[in-house]
């Protein structure tokens, strides 16, 4: 789509006025410390490409060699933006991060915008229904949550970031429309997929969510204006908004570029890092280093391609790696290394050898296990139901399978016998054993009870 040219006029910041959004878009900038080389430059696009990092750019074809002189032509400032809504980013989140760190590490300047200020507008890209009101004192939170957890990442990828003011705090909403508003045009907004799709529901759309798209586009004008900007990432949902952002700044006569990173799916189809519901989320306190760890290794065969979306290898250790997972899928080493290296970005050196003791530990040791606090074993199996059960007298193998319903109605026995049930890290194949104490109930009152591979159950036992 061609944008129209028109002018512009430049904001004069304004003082003393309130608050448009009571919030601000907190913006994190990164200076590049790594010398721009041209050769680098021209490399990056293309190996962006070749890794399935890049999907679209955005004004279309014609514009890629434009942006790839450009790129060639000495170290942008390139965008991304993030929207607090919960007080974590999550693994689908990742991507659009590493996008950055790949621009930043051939010499670019790369900005994490944390929205602040959108969230509380609520973004209707790919969402079906509005959004519940976030209040600005957890838009607040969220925000600096997510900025501790982006600035690790950036960290472990030995990077270091500095923070900018923010942009709305001083301008008021007559003075932001009067200016801003009237370059925006009613038929344009209305034609973006996010707006169209909301239209037809049932529910309609309120005009706070109408304008989400002016506000990033403001953002975008706003970092081309003070840090000469000239591309934003965003998932493909974002491209609307990114065409906002494009035909506002084109008004004065400024090319800017964006481009959308996919998203990405499991093998069955679903948001990547949301089964059933269950985030996979980057801050430590909602998923731990062991299940980020465990999150990718359990990944299915074919996910081995996650090696070039989501670490920093080289493509030629890629190959290497998943050559060596087609010979010989059983060892997993494509996986280890995809999980390692992921919880290494995002949780540091630190965090990917936590994750490495507690696999051990969740692995294997029954003296471990006896140690652990309730609390540290529910921590551990997080995803595991914990019972409270009562200690009768010649409970059972298979009365603790029943009780906590760990295995289906009609095979139980069988399942029992064929060894499907573990208790404390050992295979129990007699349905009848009753339970004895410190083999099948530790000395902390508790069984670890496992069924196939990975479901896991922990009983407290009460006694009399
Ligand atoms: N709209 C983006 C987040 C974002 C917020 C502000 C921006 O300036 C840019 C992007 C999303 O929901 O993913």
């Amino acid at each position: 789509m061609a944008a129209s040219i028109a002018s512009i006029c430049r904001y004069a910041s304004r003082r003393g006025c309130c608050s448009l959004l009571g919030r601000v878009n907190i913006c994190l900038t990164l200076k590049s410390k790594f010398h721009c080389s041209s050769s680098a430059h021209s490399g990056l696009l293309l190996s962006l490409h070749k890794r399935g990092i890049l999907k679209d750019s955005f004004p279309e074809n014609a514009a890629q060699d434009q942006l790839a002189r450009l790129l060639q032509s000495g170290a942008q400032t390139v965008y991304c933006g993030f929207d607090p809504t919960a007080d974590s980013l999550h693994v689908g989140n990742l991507l659009a991060v590493i996008g950055l760190l790949h621009f930043r590490s051939v010499g670019h300047h790369v900005i994490a915008v944390l929205g602040g200020a959108t969230a509380q507008i609520g973004d209707p890209s790919g969402k079906s229904s509005e959004r519940e009101r976030l209040s600005a004192d957890v838009a607040e939170a969220n925000t600096h949550s997510i900025r501790e957890s982006v600035h690790r990442i950036f960290t472990n990828h030995e990077l270091h970031f500095h923070d900018s003011s923010s942009w709305y705090k001083n301008r008021d909403v007559v003075g932001f429309l009067s200016e801003a508003g009237r370059h925006f045009r009613m038929g344009t907004m209305l034609s973006r997929h996010s707006v169209q799709s909301r239209l037809k529901s049932a529910e309609g759309m309120s005009l706070t969510e109408f304008t989400y798209q002016v506000f990033q586009a403001y953002d975008f004008y706003h970092l081309n204006q003070v840090y000469g900007c000239k591309i934003q990432l965003g998932g493909t949902d974002q491209l609307g908004n990114l065409m906002s952002g494009h035909e506002y700044i084109h008004v004065s006569g400024e090319e800017v570029y964006g481009l959308t990173i996919p998203l990405v799916t499991s093998t069955v189809g679903d948001k990547l890092g949301k089964t059933a519901g269950n985030a996979v989320w980057l801050n430590r306190d909602k998923t731990s280093p062991f299940e980020l760890y465990q999150f990718f290794l359990r990944q299915p065969d074919a996910s081995v391609e996650y090696l070039k979306l989501f670490t920093f290898l080289p493509l030629a250790e890629v190959e290497k790696l998943m050559e060596q997972q087609r010979e010989d899928p059983s060892k997993r080493l494509a996986h280890k290394r995809l999980a390692a290296e992921v919880t290494k970005l995002v949780h540091g050196k630190e965090g990917l050898e936590s994750a490495k003791c507690t696999s051990a530990l969740y692995n294997s040791s029954v003296q471990a296990l006896e140690e652990m606090s309730d609390e540290e074993l529910k921590e551990l199996f997080r995803e595991a139901p914990f019972h409270e059960l009562l200690l009768e007298p010649g409970t059972t193998v298979i009365d603790a399978c029943r009780k906590v319903s760990a295995i289906p109605e009609g095979p139980r026995y069988q399942m029992v016998s064929d060894g499907a049930v573990w208790i404390n890290h050992k295979r129990t194949d007699n349905p009848e054993q009753v339970l004895i104490p410190k083999l099948h109930i530790l000395s902390n009152g508790l069984t670890l009870l496992r069924v196939g591979k990975r479901n896991f159950y922990i009983i407290k036992w009460l006694s009399l």
